[in-house]
Order: structure tokens, then C-alpha cells, then sequence
């Protein structure tokens, strides 16, 4: 289980972005979590992953605090695949970098072999989150934080990832939380849906 222990956080001044959040998530539950503009669902999200610290409270993931050394069981994908990738490398040593992936597992995903030799800027979009999610899917992996992860996407693309992205959770219990603007998304693929702002008692 992915358990979110009362984290707060802060960045540099007196103002809590979330104060004393709670949340349980069970391996093979989607979480899906929405809110306005700005009320830090992202900040939440890089907490949870391990890209930020929480000022108070702990992340405990199959019983052990987390992050621990090495690869992070929880995992994150944003919004802008192309930040996450560098963009000197071709797809290969990108995906070289963080493991070994199986032609099955990566044609499951819909990455073409020809895609391997090309440069980040010679993908699409869609493409490039098909990367982000192959290194996000490990075998280490338990928990995937999806924030707006096909909000720049064309729906039927989004709709192709997604289908691809559950079949995953199904089959590898990992437990997501889904970060959205889109209810309507929210509500087709979700096990229960958060308000953030419900959830973080903001001071
Ligand atoms: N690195 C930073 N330093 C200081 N303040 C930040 C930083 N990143 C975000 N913030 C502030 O923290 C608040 C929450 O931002 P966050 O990106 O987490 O919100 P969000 O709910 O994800 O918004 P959106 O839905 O627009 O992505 C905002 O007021 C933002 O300006």
C-alpha cells in the first residue's frame, strides 16, 4: 500500500501549499485527484514521487519510508514529456539509461522499433509519453503518478495511452493516482475521485 502519512509543504516562505494530507492507496486502485489552477496538485505529485521533501508528515510505500536509495517504487509522469527526455540522445539510449525493456513490452505500448534511432524533437508528443511511460513502468515500480499526463494530447491518443496505461495497472497491481482537470476522463478511469482542495487543509 501507498500510504501519504499528514505530508505538508512549503516552498520558501511562511505559506503552506498543503497542510496534514492523508491518503491511502491500495496496489491495482486508481486514485483520480482534481482541482483548480494553482492549488498545488503538481507540488503534491513531485512530494509523493521524491523531487521534493515534505516538511512534515512521511511516505511509506509497501511499509518502508520512501524514497529509499535506488529507484524511486513510486513513479512520475508529467505533463511535458519532452522536459523529461534529454534531448541531445536518441530513443535507444534513452531508454538504455533506465533499464531493459522486452520488444513485447515496448510493442504493448505502441513504440515502433524505427522510433529508437530518432532524436526526442523527432517524435510527437504521443510518441514521447510512450517513452516516459515505458521508464515509469519498471519492474521496482508499485506506484505511477500521472499528472495531466494526456492533457496535450488529441483524443484519441489519450484514448489509446489510457487504454494501454490500465491494462498495465490491471495486470501489474500498481496503484495510480490521477491527476486532472478533466472530470469526465477522471470518471471513466477512476476506482474514486478526490477534490484536492477537500484533501489538503491549506493554512
Ligand atoms: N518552485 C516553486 N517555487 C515557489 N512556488 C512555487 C513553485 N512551484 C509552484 N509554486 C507555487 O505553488 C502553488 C501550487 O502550484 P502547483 O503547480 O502545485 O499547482 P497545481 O494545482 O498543480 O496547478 P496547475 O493545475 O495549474 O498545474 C502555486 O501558487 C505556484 O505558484
Amino acid at each position: 500500500m501507498l500510504k501519504i502519512n499528514n505530508i505538508s509543504y512549503k516552498y520558501h516562505s511562511d505559506h503552506w501549499i498543503f497542510d496534514s494530507i492523508q491518503l491511502n492507496v491500495n496496489p491495482g486502485e486508481v486514485v483520480g485527484i482534481y482541482g483548480p489552477s494553482g492549488v498545488g496538485k503538481s507540488t503534491f505529485a513531485k512530494v509523493i514521487a521524491g523531487y521534493l521533501k515534505p516538511d512534515r508528515g512521511s511516505i511509506i510505500v509497501n511499509g518502508k519510508v520512501s524514497p529509499q536509495i535506488g529507484r524511486n517504487p513510486v513513479q512520475l509522469i508529467g505533463q511535458h514529456p519532452e522536459k523529461a527526455i534529454n534531448p541531445h540522445w536518441r530513443m535507444k539510449q534513452v531508454l538504455a539509461e533506465s533499464g531493459e525493456y522486452s520488444d513485447g513490452f515496448l510493442s504493448e505500448l505502441g513504440i515502433s522499433k524505427e522510433w529508437m534511432h530518432r532524436f526526442p524533437s523527432q517524435l510527437s508528443g504521443g510518441e514521447l509519453q510512450r517513452f516516459c511511460l515505458a521508464r515509469a513502468i519498471a519492474p521496482e515500480t508499485s506506484y505511477l503518478i500521472a499528472d495531466e499526463m494526456t492533457t496535450m494530447l488529441d483524443a484519441i491518443t489519450q484514448a489509446q495511452i489510457w487504454q494501454t496505461v490500465l491494462l498495465l495497472v490491471e495486470r501489474r497491481q500498481l496503484g495510480m493516482l490521477v491527476i486532472s482537470h478533466e472530470l469526465p476522463l477522471l470518471k471513466q478511469i477512476s476506482n474514486r475521485i478526490l477534490n484536492f482542495e477537500e484533501l489538503a487543509r491549506a493554512i
